[in-house]
């Protein structure tokens, strides 16, 4: 049994509009990796994470274009945030496009791992857990 000590993690999950089914089978398929750590995320993708995967400890900020991408950015600021999983549609007009640059700017800012795709996900979380695994 693992030590309740064990550090755990505050991952941020954001996907826009065509990335949210890939993010909900991100979130299904590690979830028992994710389940010891804490998911803060933009209002529609956390409360579709939530749906699919219930028992995740989700916290659910705003819409990403009424602000979720901004409070994520001030979680990051504040060093709240460990990892930054931001799946973006490269091929869709973004209404609150300066939202979306602002985030990853402060990801770069701060030095925060940030993956934008699948792929990268796939190998960030894959090194996270490893690192610190959950309790
Ligand atoms: O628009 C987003 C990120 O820029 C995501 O916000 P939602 O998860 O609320 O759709």
């Amino acid at each position: 049994m693992k030590s309740p000590t064990t550090p755990v993690l505050t991952l941020a999950f954001v996907a826009h509009d065509a990335k949210k089914d890939q993010m909900v089978e991100f979130a299904k398929r590690h979830a028992e990796a994710l389940r010891g750590h804490r998911i803060v995320a933009t209002g529609t993708t956390g409360g579709k994470v939530k749906e699919a995967a219930p028992h995740l400890p989700v916290r659910l900020l705003k819409s990403g274009p009424l602000g979720g991408d901004q409070q994520i950015g001030a979680l990051i600021a504040e060093s709240g945030i460990d990892a930054l999983f931001f799946f973006v549609d490269p091929l869709s007009p973004m209404p609150h496009d300066v939202d979306v640059k602002a985030l990853m700017r402060l990801a770069l800012v701060y030095n925060v791992p940030m993956a934008l795709n699948l792929a990268t996900a796939e190998a960030l979380l894959t090194d996270l857990v490893a690192t610190v695994p959950d309790r």
